[in-house]
Formats: C-alpha cells, sequence, structure tokens
C-alpha cells in the first residue's frame, strides 16, 4: 500500500504529540505550569511540534515540514524553553518498539530548538512537505474543548496523507454531536480519536490511546460522512470563535436550507473529523475579514479525512483548496465540507447568501 510508512510514522507522531498536549492540561489544572492563560498553549503548541518534526526527519530526512511555531521568540524566554524541555525529553507511547519507531527521545534542548526551527519550509507544489499545527483550536485547548493535534502530507501540492488527533472528541463514532460540544469536555473513559486518512484508501478512525505495534489493527474503523438526502436535516458545524466565522452568514444560510437545528459550535478541525465520520453533516466557514488568508496546516488533514470518507470540500467559489501555493491558502476563501450528495446544493445557498450582501 502506498504511504504505510508515512501513515504510521503520522500516527504514532500525532499519538505521542497529543500525550504530551494532555500533560500540558493536566499541569495547567494543577497550576504547576503557570497561572498565565496564554502559556499551557505555548508549551503544548512548541513541545508537540517539537515531538512531531523529530519522528518525521529521523524517517524522512529530506522531506520539508511546514510547522506553524518558530523558535526565536523560545530561545530568548530561558524558564518556558526549559520548561517545555523537561516536558518533551520524558514523553512516551506506552509502546517502547512504536517510540523506537519515531527515533527515540531528543537529545537535548538546544536540539529542541534547532528541531523546532525545522518547520520553516515555504511550502509549495514540488517535493514532499508536512504541514503542521501542532495545537489548532488554541482556545478549546485552554478551555477543557475541542482541540486537534494535526499533520498532514503534501506531496508535489496533492494531500496524500492526513492525521488528526482529537483528544476531547468521543471514541465513538456514533456518539451524536451535542450543542455543547466545545465546552470543556470531560477526560472520562470514551474520549480521544484519531482520524487517519491516505488518497485513494478510505478514511478511518481509532482510538488515540493505546496505540501501539501490539495493538496496531484494533479498533480501527472505516469512516463515512452522513448519509442525509434532506438537508433541512443538517447538522451544522461551525467555529466557536466568531472572528473566524461568519455566524450571521450560517444562520442565512442553514434558514435558506431549512435548517432548524441549532449550529454545533466547536474549535479546531475536529469539525472536519465530526463530519467525516458522520456525526455532523456540514462544516461551514464563512469568511468574516475579506484579508484573511487561511493557513495549509488548518486545512490540510481535514480536507483530506472527509474527501476520503465520501464527502467534498470546496471554498466559497466552488473551487477544492489549493495546498500547493505556499504557506497559505491564497487562492481560497471560506470552505465548505459535506457529503458529496448535497455539496452542491449548500454551495448554492452559500453562494445566494454571499452575493446578497
Ligand atoms: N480571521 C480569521 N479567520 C479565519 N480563521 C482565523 C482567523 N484568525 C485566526 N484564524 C485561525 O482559525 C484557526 C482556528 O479555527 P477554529 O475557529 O475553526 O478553531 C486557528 O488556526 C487560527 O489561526 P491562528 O492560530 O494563526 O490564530
Ligand atoms: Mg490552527
Amino acid at each position: 500500500m502506498a504511504y504505510e510508512k508515512e501513515l504510521q510514522v503520522a500516527q504514532l507522531a500525532v499519538a505521542r504529540a497529543a500525550i504530551l498536549t494532555k500533560a500540558v492540561f493536566h499541569e495547567k489544572a494543577k497550576g504547576t505550569v503557570s497561572k498565565d492563560d496564554k502559556s499551557p498553549v505555548t508549551i503544548g503548541d512548541f513541545g508537540a511540534q517539537a515531538l512531531i518534526i523529530a519522528a518525521i526527519k529521523h524517517n524522512f530526512p529530506s522531506d520539508e515540514v511546514v510547522g506553524e511555531e518558530e523558535a526565536s521568540s523560545l530561545r530568548e524566554q530561558k524558564d518556558l524553553s526549559s520548561t517545555i524541555w523537561n516536558l518533551v525529553k520524558d514523553v512516551k507511547l506506552d509502546d517502547p518498539e512504536s517510540d523506537a519507531l519515531l527515533g527515540g527521545p531528543i537529545r537535548s534542548e538546544a536540539e529542541m530548538l534547532d528541531i523546532i526551527d525545522m518547520g520553516n519550509s515555504a511550502g509549495g507544489n514540488k517535493g514532499r512537505i508536512w504541514a503542521l499545527d501542532p495545537i489548532d483550536g488554541t482556545k478549546g485547548f485552554l478551555r477543557g474543548g475541542q482541540y486537534a493535534v494535526c499533520l498532514a502530507l503534501i506531496v508535489d501540492g496533492d494531500v496524500k496523507v492526513g492525521v488528526l488527533g482529537c483528544p476531547n472528541l468521543p471514541i465513538d463514532d456514533r456518539e451524536p454531536l451535542t450543542e455543547d460540544m466545545g465546552a470543556a469536555a470531560s477526560d472520562a473513559e470514551g474520549k480521544g480519536v484519531l482520524f487517519s486518512a491516505v488518497l485513494g484508501q478510505g478514511a478511518t478512525s481509532q482510538p488515540l490511546t493505546r496505540r501501539g505495534a501490539s495493538t496496531d489493527s484494533t479498533g480501527v474503523r472505516p469512516i463515512h460522512v452522513s448519509k442525509i438526502s434532506d438537508v433541512s436535516e443538517a447538522v451544522m458545524c461551525e467555529s466557536v470563535e466568531p472572528g473566524h466565522s461568519s455566524k450571521g452568514d450560517n444562520a442565512l444560510i442553514a434558514e435558506k436550507l431549512g435548517i432548524t437545528r441549532k449550529p454545533v459550535q466547536m474549535d479546531s478541525q475536529a469539525k472536519y473529523g465530526s463530519v467525516a465520520r458522520g456525526a455532523g453533516d456540514l462544516y461551514l466557514r464563512l469568511p468574516v475579514r475579506k484579508d484573511y488568508i487561511e493557513k495549509i496546516w488548518d486545512h490540510a488533514a481535514g480536507d483530506l479525512i472527509v474527501r476520503e470518507a465520501g464527502g467534498q470540500v470546496t471554498d466559497v467559489a466552488g473551487n477544492r483548496l489549493n495546498f500547493g501555493l505556499g504557506r497559505t491558502l491564497t487562492e481560497n476563501k471560506g470552505v465548505i465540507a459535506a457529503p458529496a450528495n448535497v455539496h452542491a446544493q449548500v454551495l448554492k445557498a452559500v453562494q445566494e447568501v454571499l452575493n446578497s450582501k
């Protein structure tokens, strides 16, 4: 199977980084990381980026990485850097064989900073480029709600492998979304899912934890978008943050489509995962600010996972997202993700609402 090793490395790297983010969250809860609201995000973000890039570079040394973070600010904040290092150096998967596949521990704090800076690729439509968002949905992460560790492999501009680790989504694909999905999730059993897709090979979900060589085949399920035929019954997913996606436009589109259910709000690419597994039906992201350009790491994995699960993903003009133009989606505005059979109908409603403004 094509991209088997890439998929395995991406899944394990995301799972290991997710363990770190959870450790940071628990430290925050205990008050031992910092009382400053933002620092848990910084610690989790940089730490997860270091762990994931280390795994990529160990297995595919000449691949490039487009990572959200770079370490220059961290080099000037010695205390923060050493806090991150103290967490990063101890993070392990629960199975040594899988850890070994990722290349074992990073050797020093200095090496960790250098690895973080390897996420500086300019992107583009040539060669093998990984797009990495170590913590997507930082507000959700701080709240104890939805966030995602996101990794995708783009080859010659086309997404080939996508993995999303969603520590606070239910494991069960059939668990319905609730309106308060984006609020604090309990840390109870039954949470934490890993979505994956390889181009042409379909999409899957599996429990995020207890992954390893010995348990590799357990719990992997194919996922599909919902079989909705009457779009008025759709469950729509949207951002929590009003600045990221227009709630007003979404409401008008819902009205046009006859949708009466309240949208489900959650942060991060967990929305793509929820649509891919059929828990939600639609994901709409309509621009609030005309000048905002979406970043490739915020969409690459989710785009492939939804398409491989039987969905279509376009911008508001109906074009596919173009990941081969650099670090940003310069040619696209907004996102519409929906099951293939209703996408055209949703797109039409989106365009009618936008054109009437
Ligand atoms: N004005 C904006 N419009 C759309 N997305 C934005 C905007 N500002 C920030 N974002 C990005 O939205 C993503 C989260 O989306 P969601 O609301 O779906 O959770 C973040 O990666 C964030 O990027 P950044 O991390 O650079 O601020
Ligand atoms: Mg993001």
